[in-house]
C-alpha cells in the first residue's frame, strides 16, 4: 500500500548513539576521588577478588590512602572544563552529533560516576529513541572495561517495562579505520618533534596477568594493534603496560620499567597510548609527566608524549565510520 502524496514522511523510530568511557571524579579533591574509586574498584569485573576478602581491604586501606594521592595527581591535569576525560568525551559526542546530523541523537555516558549509563538511556528513550547503539570507547576488548559497559546497560534494561533495542559497538583493535586514525595521529605527532625518536613506545593500560590465562583477549588484541600499526608505519612499535595496581603480577613489560631502561641506555623515545580513546589521568599525569621525569632522571636523551585520538579529525573520522557501520539498517 502506498501513502497518499500529501502524507507526511513516516520516520523510523528515532536512533541514538551512546558513547561510553570509563568515568572520572567530579572534582580533583579526596572526597570526590573516594566516591569514584569506591564505585570503580567495587566492580567485580575490575577487581576479581571475592568481596568478602576485597571489601575490607578496599574500605580499610585503599579508600583511606589512595584518594588523597590520586586527587593530587588529578589536580595537575584538571582543566577549566573539568577532568580531561570528561571534557574530551563531551567534545567527541558533540563532534559526532555534528557529523551524523539531526536524524541520530548522540549522547555520552560514563561507566563510573556521571552521567551514568542508566540515566543516559532514560534520557534518550524519553526523547523518543527506541534504538540505541552503545559504543564503549575501548579499542581492545577487556572484561574489566568493555564487558562492564554491557553489564551496566543490561542491568538498567532489567528495570524497564518498555525497553529500547540495543546494539553494542564491537571492539575495534584491528579495524582499518582505527589503524588509519592511529597512523595519521602518530605521524602528525612525530612531525611536530625536533628529533627522530629511537623508540616508539605504545603504552596500554595494564591488567593482572592471570586474566590473560583465564582467556581475556585483551593482551593479544593490544599486541595485534601494535603489530598492524608497526607494519603501516614501517617502523618498530614497542609494547608496554602501564598503571599497575596492587600486589598481583600484571602484564609485562611495565611502561615505567621500560622507560627507565631506555633512559639508562641514553635513548630518545616517543610514547603514545593507543588503548585510550581520550587523554586522561593515566596518560597526562602518568606518562607525559611522571614517565618523562623517570625517563630523563635515568639518563634519557629526548622524550615526547603523543596525544590520544581525542576529538581531533582522525579520531572523529574513525568513530563516525565505526558507528555508521553499526547503524546500518537503522538509518
Ligand atoms: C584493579 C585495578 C584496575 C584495573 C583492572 C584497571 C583496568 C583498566 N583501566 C582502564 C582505563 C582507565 N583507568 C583509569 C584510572 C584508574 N584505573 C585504576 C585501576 C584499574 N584499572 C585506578 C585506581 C584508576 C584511578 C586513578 C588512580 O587512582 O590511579 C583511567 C583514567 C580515569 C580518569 O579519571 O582520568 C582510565 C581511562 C583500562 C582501559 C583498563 C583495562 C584494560
Ligand atoms: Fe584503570
Ligand atoms: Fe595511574
Amino acid at each position: 500500500m502506498t501513502l497518499p502524496p500529501d502524507h507526511p514522511p513516516v520516520r523510523p523510530p528515532r536512533v541514538a548513539v551512546l558513547l561510553v568511557n570509563l568515568g572520572t571524579p567530579d572534582a580533583p579533591d579526596p572526597p570526590s576521588v573516594r566516591r569514584y574509586l569506591r564505585q570503580f574498584l567495587s566492580d567485580r569485573r575490575v577487581v576479581e577478588i571475592p568481596p568478602i576478602l576485597w571489601q575490607p581491604i578496599l574500605r580499610g586501606i585503599i579508600l583511606t590512602t589512595r584518594p588523597k594521592k590520586s586527587a593530587h595527581a588529578y589536580a595537575q591535569v584538571w582543566t577549566g572544563d573539568g577532568s580531561p576525560l570528561a571534557a574530551i568525551t563531551r567534545a567527541q559526542a558533540a563532534a559526532l552529533q555534528g557529523a551524523l546530523g539531526e536524524g541520530v541523537a548522540v549522547a555520552y555516558a560514563m561507566r563510573y560516576g556521571e552521567p551514568a549509563i542508566g540515566r543516559a538511556i532514560d534520557a534518550l528513550t524519553a526523547a523518543g529513541c527506541r534504538r540505541i547503539l552503545v559504543a564503549p570507547l575501548y579499542p581492545q576488548y577487556c572484561a574489566a572495561t568493555t564487558a562492564t559497559v554491557v553489564d551496566a546497560a543490561a542491568d538498567h534494561l532489567k528495570t524497564l517495562r518498555w525497553q529500547p533495542a540495543l546494539r553494542f559497538l564491537p571492539p575495534y583493535h584491528d579495524d582499518p579505520a582505527y589503524l588509519a586514525a592511529l597512523k595519521a595521529s602518530v605521524e602528525a605527532g612525530l612531525a611536530t618533534l625536533d628529533f627522530i625518536p629511537d623508540v616508539l613506545l605504545a603504552s596500554f593500560h595494564g591488567m593482572p596477568e592471570r586474566t590473560l590465562h583465564l582467556g581475556d583477549p585483551y593482551h593479544c588484541q593490544c599486541q595485534k594493534t601494535a603489530r598492524l600499526l608497526s607494519d603501516m608505519l614501517g617502523r618498530p612499535v614497542e609494547v608496554a603496560f602501564q598503571s599497575r595496581f596492587g600486589r598481583a603480577k600484571w602484564l609485562e613489560p611495565a611502561t615505567d620499567t621500560r622507560l627507565e631502561a631506555l633512559g639508562a641506555a641514553g635513548k630518545s623515545v616517543a610514547v603514545f597510548a593507543p588503548g585510550f580513546a581520550a587523554d586522561c589521568l593515566e596518560t597526562l599525569e602518568e606518562l607525559a609527566m611522571r614517565g618523562k621525569e623517570q625517563f630523563m632522571a635515568a639518563g634519557g636523551k629526548q622524550f615526547a608524549y603523543l596525544p590520544c585520538l581525542n576529538a581531533d579529525a582522525p579520531g572523529m573520522a574513525m568513530i563516525e565510520a565505526l558507528v555508521r557501520r553499526e547503524l546500518a539498517g537503522w538509518i
